[in-house]
Order: C-alpha cells, then sequence, then structure tokens
C-alpha cells in the first residue's frame, strides 16, 4: 500500500488537504504537530500540520524535515509538502527553502509546484497564480497582515525564495494527458529544472496531475493536486461516509472565534453579526491586560450563550483598519497580541465545558488547536469546500479551523445549523 505523507505549514491549510482526501476515498489521520506518541496507525494518509508558514525560514525547515523523518518512520513512501493556494509566504519565503530541504533530504532534484484550487477560485495560467478574476497581486491577498503577497508570478517567486531553478508546464501540455506531461518532466529535468510549475484551469487538469505526478516521491502544492493523488490511490472500496462519520461533530457549547482580515471573513462577520451575539476584540486591551481581558471576554461568552447561534468573538478588522492599528503597534506585536489573545479565551473556554471551537484564519486556528491541547483528530463532514468538522481523537472536542478565504458568507451559521451534534 502507497502511504502519502503530508507536511502541511499550517492548521487549516492541513485540514483543508485532509478533507479533500477522505472525500476522494483515502482514509486520513491529522496530527497537530510531529507526535511523540501514537497509536499504530492503519490511516492511508497521514497529515502533520506544522505553524510554519510565518516563522524564520530556519525554523521551519528543521519542523519540516522533522515531520518527514517521522512520516518515513510509518512507512510513508510518498511525500506533499502542502502550502497555501494563495502561495502565503514572508518576504524572505519558506516555501522554497523548505522545499530545497524536503528534496535534499530525499535525495531527490525535481518536484512540482500546484497551488491551484479551481473550486474555490485559484487557478494558475502561464505559471501566474489568480484569486477569482484577479491576479494574486491585485486580490485581497496584498493587504494580508502577516504575509501580504504582491507577486503573482510562481516561477519568480520561487525562484527568489529558493536555490534552484524554475520552469512551467502550461495549460495545452496539461490538455494532453498525463504521459505527455511526465515526458514533459523528463526534459525539464535535464534541463536542470528543480520547480516545475503547473498551470491549472479546472478540476481535469488535476486529475490529470495526480495521474502524471503518481511516482513522484515529493510534490508540493495546495489542497487540489489532493483531489488528484487521493483518486489515483484510493481502494475501489473505500467507504466515505464512514471515514467521515468517525470526525462528525460533538459537544454541548459552542463559540465562534475569528481572527482572520481576510475579505471573505470580513463578510462573513458582517452576516453573522446581524444574526448572533457578537462582540469585538480591542487590540489595545489585547496589549494592556491580556489575562483579565480575556476572562472578561469569555464572561461575556457565557452570558451570551442561551441564544440559538453560538456567539462571536472577532479581530477581524477591515484592510483601512488594520493599516491604522498596524501603524500604531506594529504589524507583528498586534497580531502576536490577538493569537495570545485567542489562545488565552479558548483555554479559558474549555474550562467552563465549551466543546466546539468554530475558528477562522489559519495562524489563529493554529494557536487555538495548540492553547485547546488537541494532538490528532479524524476529518468530519465538509461544511464548505476545504472545510470540515474535525473531532479530537482523545478528548470530547470538536473544531472548524476556516482558513480566511474559504467558505460562504453564511459559514459561521450553517455550520452550526446543517449538522447534528452528538
Ligand atoms: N485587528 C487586528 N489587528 C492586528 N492583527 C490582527 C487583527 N485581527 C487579526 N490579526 C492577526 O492577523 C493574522 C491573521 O492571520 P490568519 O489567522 O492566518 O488569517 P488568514 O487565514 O486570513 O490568513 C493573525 O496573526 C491575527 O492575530
Ligand atoms: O490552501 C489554502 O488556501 C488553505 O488551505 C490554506 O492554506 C489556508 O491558509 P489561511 O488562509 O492562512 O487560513
Amino acid at each position: 500500500m502507497t502511504r502519502l505523507g503530508i507536511i502541511a505549514d499550517d492548521f487549516t491549510g492541513a485540514t483543508d488537504i485532509a478533507s479533500f482526501l477522505v472525500q476522494n476515498g483515502l482514509s486520513t489521520i491529522q496530527f497537530n504537530g510531529v507526535p511523540s506518541q501514537h497509536d499504530a496507525l492503519t490511516a492511508q494518509a497521514i497529515v502533520i500540520s506544522l505553524k510554519s508558514r510565518s516563522c524564520p525560514a530556519q525554523q521551519a525547515v528543521a519542523q519540516s524535515l522533522d515531520a518527514l523523518r517521522w512520516l518515513q518512520e510509518q512507512g510513508c513512501d510518498r511525500f506533499y509538502f502542502k502550502y497555501c493556494s494563495t502561495f502565503d509566504s514572508t518576504e524572505q519565503g519558506n516555501i522554497g527553502p523548505v522545499t530545497d530541504a524536503l528534496l535534499a533530504a530525499l535525495g531527490e532534484t525535481q518536484t512540482v509546484i500546484s497551488p491551484a484550487l479551481p473550486v474555490n477560485g485559484r487557478t494558475v495560467y502561464l505559471g501566474h497564480l489568480f484569486v477569482g478574476e484577479q491576479l494574486l497581486s491585485d486580490s485581497g491577498m496584498r493587504h494580508h497582515p502577516v504575509t501580504p503577497m504582491t507577486d503573482s508570478n510562481l516561477l519568480r517567486l520561487m525562484e527568489r525564495q529558493a536555490g534552484g531553478k524554475a520552469g512551467l508546464i502550461a495549460a495545452p501540455l496539461l490538455d494532453q494527458g498525463a504521459q505527455a506531461v511526465r515526458d514533459r518532466l523528463s526534459q525539464l529535468k535535464e534541463q536542470g529544472v528543480n520547480y516545475v510549475v503547473l498551470d491549472t484551469l479546472h478540476e481535469q487538469h488535476l486529475l490529470t496531475q495526480g495521474e502524471a505526478l503518481r511516482e513522484m516521491r515529493l510534490v508540493t502544492g495546495g489542497s487540489g493536486l489532493a483531489i488528484g493523488l487521493a483518486r489515483q490511490w484510493a481502494a475501489a472500496d473505500s467507504d466515505r461516509a464512514a471515514a467521515e462519520n468517525a470526525g462528525r461533530p460533538q459537544g454541548a457549547r459552542a463559540v465562534v472565534i475569528s481572527g482572520s482580515c481576510s475579505q471573505m471573513t470580513n463578510l462573513q462577520v458582517s452576516a453573522y453579526r446581524q444574526q448572533a451575539p457578537s462582540h469585538e476584540v480591542e487590540v489595545t486591551r489585547c496589549l494592556d491586560n491580556p489575562d483579565a481581558y480575556a476572562r472578561e471576554l469569555c464572561d461575556w461568552v457565557a452570558g451570551h450563550s442561551d441564544q440559538p447561534l453560538a456567539p462571536l468573538l472577532y479581530a477581524t478588522a477591515d484592510a483601512q483598519q488594520l493599516q491604522a492599528i498596524q501603524r500604531d503597534y506594529g504589524a507583528q506585536r498586534s497580531s502576536e497580541a490577538v493569537e495570545q489573545l485567542f489562545a488565552a479565551v479558548t483555554r479559558e473556554l474549555k474550562a467552563r465545558g465549551w466543546q466546539r471551537f468554530i475558528v477562522a484564519g489559519g495562524e489563529t486556528s493554529g494557536v487555538v488547536a495548540q492553547s485547546l491541547g488537541v494532538t490528532a483528530f479524524h476529518i468530519g463532514p465538509t461544511i464548505s469546500a476545504g472545510v470540515p468538522w474535525v473531532r479530537d481523537i482523545h478528548q470530547p472536542l470538536s473544531l472548524t479551523l476556516k482558513s480566511g478565504n474559504f467558505g460562504d458568507e453564511h459559514f459561521f451559521r450553517r455550520a452550526q445549523t446543517e449538522f447534528a451534534y452528538d
């Protein structure tokens, strides 16, 4: 049996790919960080979520190599470095150094770069990444608080971040099918091309990529390529419903935590504020006396939990508000203060009996999952493409970890009303 090991650079990204693997027939288990102990694993795919997207590059490399070693020990023989479908990376860039380190550790010289996820509007054309109808660099991602993206050319981004050479397989060649792609990969390898950017206009291109890359030891990309690869490896009798059942949501009390400033999350927060109790988090108070402020916010949540929809705490700000906050307090200082506040709030709510956490934002999800002590979970039913419910293996907790950009306007409500809870 081929066992796939996935190294994801953030938590929402990890649940995103895990969800597509399960939906396409691979039994999957997800760990937050490299586990120190675990039971014998039977899953066909193992996802490790790191928090390595925006930390210093050396740390990202060390964490990723650790994860690779552990996955190899579990019998994985194919590897997938999962980053964001919007190629989120810092100025120096972690995607390049991590890709180089993984290639070297595996003794390989070539991989692919495939961030596309057409179902969520991420496509690649002639090596340029699009978000809906806009180039990445014209999209809301140019204002991201931690990883602003101001270039859309994946070849240029990759060569700037990594040590090797980038090349392209464009859409017309993908249209010719998997064998044509394999042949072109070999030619590019002979020419010394290390990172082959793959155009993707629609899901068929992902299926072709899956077929062409079946034997490649390391692939890199968003979650879309996982659709193609999972279809290659899924057993004919795989039972998707049974796999999802293990992750069905549970728990009595719910809270919504939003720490993403993406355009989509701004829309979702505005819509939910019309329907449910909501409270804005003040950044100054996160900086002044975070512990007292966290307790105060938990009291507010407790006092507003008798409504049909769960209370919402949000730091979500639009581009203009965010710019003002970052100017006053510094980008890193303010974002860390908000993350620490949410960590303290969710820790306290768990202690007070909260069991369902609906979280928006990748970094935010990382700190929340860590503060709740969630180390491994089953992947449950999908709420929106790339966002499943997940269920802790060891504790009675359910979470949904939403990428800032994902979901529709009514995501927060639908996460609650469209599912039955144990
Ligand atoms: N009002 C705010 N002021 C400053 N930083 C903020 C604010 N709200 C959220 N942040 C920070 O912005 C970052 C958003 O990143 P993340 O949670 O990954 O969301 P996304 O999924 O949209 O990328 C987090 O570090 C969060 O703490
Ligand atoms: O690939 C994606 O777009 C997501 O899986 C992802 O990585 C989410 O990151 P955030 O937008 O930071 O939540």
